[in-house]
């Protein structure tokens, strides 16, 4: 359950308080008469043990604010907290250790090392840390993403749904706080793409995993708890409980909207809430 509080700040209702938060978020590009402001003021809770999509159209800020809260950009102004931590603050020393250890990536591209196996793949991060493979958890993992039967090949010799649900497993095994997803299903078919959104959400279902995924796709936003929705770098929308007719509707209606409020409050900071009926 979620509401949009009255200062327009999307607050998930969830026990833990939320796993992530923006606030005040403001990325500008470049400088002078060529600056883009990419975050206009994010403010937004990430809610814990949730799959949370962020949707809006092409250069709307996903990819910045995923990289402001993953601490692969730094904001201009406000901060950008992880699990009590402001990653906006903190030196590249212990963002590097805090991406290693507390923070889950995975990409468009799948990123695996071509010379391992799959297995080898996933638990890659913790033996560069140096820190014990939890084998339980892997089998766990490895159960999850369907994978039993590859963990002996080479990427080449899997599909790309394959290679996928290897990065996502290999995201998981340290436990991060958080996962953050950028276009995972961008390279795949509808079938593979399924398999792999499926795996995400159960990561959060079965396994208690908090995840943050940018996507284009409706139907993968439909996968998620709740979807944000994004325009000119500010939060425009939120949606809980997704369809992908319903978030087909917020886009559609957010797309027809005048620009002076998507609620109709001539309040252009506050976010429209889109209930799934
Ligand atoms: N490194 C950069 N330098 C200059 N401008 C940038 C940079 N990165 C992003 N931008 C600009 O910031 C704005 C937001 O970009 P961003 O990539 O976050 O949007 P997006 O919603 O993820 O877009 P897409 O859906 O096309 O990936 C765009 O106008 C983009 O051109």
């Amino acid at each position: 359950m979620t509401h949009a509080s009255p200062g327009g700040t999307a607050q998930p209702v969830v026990a833990g308080g939320p796993i992530a938060r923006a606030r005040g978020l403001v990325k500008t590009y470049g400088s002078g008469d060529t600056a883009v402001r990419a975050l206009d003021g994010v403010d937004v809770d990430f809610g814990r043990g949730e799959l949370t999509a962020i949707m809006g159209p092409s250069g709307s800020g996903k990819s910045t604010l995923m990289h402001c809260m993953a601490g692969l950009d730094r904001p201009t102004e406000g901060s950008a907290e992880v699990d009590g931590d402001d990653v906006s603050r903190m030196s590249e020393r212990r963002l590097t250790k805090l991406r290693r250890t507390r923070l889950g990536f995975v990409f468009q591209a799948y990123n695996l090392v071509p010379t391992l196996t799959a297995g080898e793949n996933i638990t890659l991060p913790l033996d560069i840390a140096r820190q014990p493979v939890d084998r339980d958890f892997f089998d766990t993992v490895v159960d999850a993403v369907r994978l039993r039967d590859r963990l002996h090949h080479k990427p080449s010799e899997l599909s790309g749904g394959q290679q996928q649900r290897v990065a996502c497993a290999r995201a998981l095994m340290s436990r991060p706080a958080v996962v953050f997803a950028d276009e995972p299903t961008g390279n795949l078919d509808s079938e593979s793409s399924a398999e792999v959104l499926g795996f995400l959400r159960r990561s959060v279902d079965d396994l208690g995993q908090s995840v943050v995924m940018v996507t284009h796709e409706p139907t993968a936003a439909a996968y998620a708890h709740r979807v944000l929705f994004l325009a000119d770098g500010r939060l425009v929308g939120e949606l809980v409980d997704p369809t992908p007719a319903t978030v087909l509707e917020a886009l559609g209606s957010m797309s027809g909207l005048p620009p002076e409020g998507l609620d109709g409050s001539g309040d252009p900071g506050r976010p429209a809430r889109h209930q799934a009926p």
